[in-house]
């Protein structure tokens, strides 16, 4: 569905990615994993147009095949953290990227309020995040991202400020509801149990320069992932990871 093609991103004086490819697949939760630092954001960043005017970078997208220009409606991108605007509720968090696209007529906002309660947030409608637990304003978050439609979704780190239960409660939930409305999804973690827990494929970048070293299918279904199971393969990423940084 989305692919990427001999990506580079540098600063003026050098490239810290480097001839990068991904292709992510309808349906599918990529995970991508690499040491902090080795260009993970930027790349999402760039599907997402917002990388940093003073960063350089040449590469070609593809949406279902045709080459587009950046950003892209099919694209929707989620920051770090909840980045959700504390001044606004959560209902007009919610459709903030509807009514920047000129999209939240009536018919719209009914939906999203639809919504409120598949996403666990039902009576918070007009509460503002600071109203909310951590584990709630990821929901709201992650409506804002699912609401405005796009096919493929880019998650950086999208539970990075949660506790340990609620990211485990988090985990299940993001793969049950992507279950229920399939879309692409690249999301980038730190956590390589997170990662094996949640994807179908985890993606390995290293660094000096950023480049994929490994691309590892996880075929056990989520259900039936066990500590034992996953053992075997959390083990083999993280002796890439560490070879990399040597
Ligand atoms: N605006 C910028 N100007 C110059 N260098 C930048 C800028 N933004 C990022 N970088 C550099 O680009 C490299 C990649 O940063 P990036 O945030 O993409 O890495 P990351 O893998 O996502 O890191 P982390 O896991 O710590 O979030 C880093 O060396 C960083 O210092």
């Amino acid at each position: 569905m989305l692919e990427v093609e001999r990506l580079n991103i540098g600063t003026r004086d050098a490239l810290f990615v480097e001839n990068l490819s991904i292709e992510l697949a309808r349906g599918r939760l990529t995970c991508l994993i690499g040491p902090s630092g080795c260009g993970k954001s930027s790349v999402i960043k760039w599907l997402s147009g917002v990388l940093a005017p003073e960063l350089r970078a040449t590469g070609c997208a593809r949406f279902d095949g045709h080459e587009i220009a950046l950003p892209h409606p099919g694209i929707a991108y989620q920051p770090q953290g909840d980045s959700l605007f504390p001044w606004l509720t959560v209902f007009e968090n919610a459709t903030l990227g509807l009514e920047i696209r000129g999209e939240a007529d009536a018919a719209a906002r009914d939906r999203v309020r639809g919504l409120f309660p598949i996403f666990g947030l039902q009576g918070n409608e007009d509460k503002f995040p600071d109203q909310l637990s951590g584990g709630m304003r990821q929901r709201a978050a992650f409506m804002r991202t699912m609401v405005q439609g796009a096919r493929v979704l880019l998650l950086d780190e999208p539970f990075s400020a949660l506790d340990a239960v609620t990211r485990l409660k988090m985990q299940d939930w993001l793969a049950d509801r992507l279950e229920a409305d399939p879309r692409a999804v690249l999301l980038v973690t730190h956590d390589l149990f997170e990662a094996t827990q949640i994807a179908d494929r985890v993606l390995v970048m290293g660094q000096h320069p950023a480049r994929i070293i490994a691309d590892i299918p996880l075929t056990i279904p989520r259900a039936a992932r066990t500590e034992a199971s996953l053992a075997g393969i959390r083990s083999t990423l993280k002796s890439m990871l560490l070879e990399d940084s040597r």
